[in-house]
């Protein structure tokens, strides 16, 4: 397939989850390259239905899918339900890649998670440094049913000849993310845990781990560009790295964030809690030799984040 036929210019696009952090941003950023964004809620669809999520594709018959439902959490959420997050993203991933082939659907995007690579890949990390090594315990069930999805793409690829692809983006952040304090990521958790310090004048806010994981955070709006991007110009067997090429520790992240809010107390750390991955920064060669670049620094995305949130309160 040639570049131009990768999509058409005013294409028609089931983006599955698009009521979460990634799916409600890719829609938009389609929509505003003036795409038809087609959408199913859960109550509508349940994408482990296999049966209902084929008869919905062939219906439809998108020219593109891009799949971003998951079972989705924090590392408390993934070490806590590790059935549900190997099962879920697994029956998920085969419904919706399955459907989409025998549908006809020619172009679709997976979304994996930069867990997928092994705890001590050398930094940053390279795509092909998948399979190379034994994966973080805190959330290798989700990141075995990722791989699983990426090899379903990748066979998709080889044996039937589809135009199916993987992108992997790192820890991403942006309005409409999850701030339950107790199934979230690090960045909305904190964003939340200094908000409400500072508004019930609490003098310490107590975070998980030691502070020392370094991590790389990616605003979702910029994720959706890239997403945008290797729909219209990637056909590779190669899942693409997304991330933005700099990490720093928990601690820093931490630090900016209570700036951000404006929170003037102390920051204790729970080591009884997970630290999870030590380290685990992309590397975004692949990607950026398409022509990406990030554009939305972290603490102007933060910034945004907090005002999108107290928005909802
Ligand atoms: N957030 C992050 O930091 C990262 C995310 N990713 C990947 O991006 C993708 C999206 O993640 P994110 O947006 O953060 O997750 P969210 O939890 O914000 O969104 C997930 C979406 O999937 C939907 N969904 C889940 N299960 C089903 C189901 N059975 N049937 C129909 N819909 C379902 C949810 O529906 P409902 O609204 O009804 O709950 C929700 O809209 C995932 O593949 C994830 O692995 C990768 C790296 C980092
Ligand atoms: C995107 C990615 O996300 C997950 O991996 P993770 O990066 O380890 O997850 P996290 O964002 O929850 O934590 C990052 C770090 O932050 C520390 N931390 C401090 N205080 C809080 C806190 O209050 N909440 C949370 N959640 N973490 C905290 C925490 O202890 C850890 O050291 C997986 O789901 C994985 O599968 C995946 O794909």
């Amino acid at each position: 397939m040639t570049q131009s036929q990768l999509l058409p210019e005013q294409a028609r696009i089931f983006v599955a989850g698009h009521r979460g952090l990634v799916g409600s941003a890719v829609a938009r950023r389609l929509g505003a390259d003036g795409h038809e964004v087609l959408t199913r809620t859960r109550t509508e669809l349940d994408l482990r239905d296999a049966a209902a999520t084929a008869a919905y594709l062939r219906e439809t018959r998108p020219d593109a899918v891009v799949l971003a439902a998951a079972k989705v959490g924090g590392i408390m959420a993934n070490s806590t339900y590790p059935v549900q997050f190997l099962e879920e993203n697994l029956q998920i991933q085969l419904s919706v890649i399955a459907g989409a082939h025998a549908a006809g659907v020619e172009r679709l995007l997976f979304l994996g998670s930069s867990c997928i690579y092994p705890k001590h890949a050398p930094q940053p990390i390279h795509e092909d440094a998948l399979l190379t090594g034994p994966l973080e315990p805190t959330n290798q069930a989700y990141a075995l049913a990722k791989i699983a999805g990426i090899t379903q793409v990748r066979s998709y690829r080889s044996q039937y000849g589809a135009a199916y692809i993987s992108a992997m983006p790192t820890n991403l952040y942006g309005p409409g993310d999850n701030f339950d304090l107790e199934t979230s990521h690090v960045l909305p958790a904190l964003v939340r845990r200094f908000h409400e310090a500072k508004a019930e004048g609490r003098e310490e806010v107590e975070l998980w781990g030691s502070g020392s994981p370094r991590r790389e955070f990616l605003h979702v709006d910029d994720l959706a560009a890239a997403c945008a991007l290797l729909l219209r110009s990637y056909d590779g067997a190669e899942p693409v790295n997304v991330g933005c090429g700099e990490d720093l520790t928990i601690r820093e992240l931490a630090e900016t964030v209570r700036d951000v809010v404006g929170y003037e107390g102390r920051i204790a750390w729970d080591t009884s809690k997970p630290d999870g991955t030590p380290r685990k920064l992309l590397d975004i060669s692949r990607l950026a030799s398409l022509g990406w670049k990030p554009r939305i620094g972290l603490r102007e995305g933060i910034a945004g984040t907090y005002e999108a949130w107290r928005a909802t309160l």
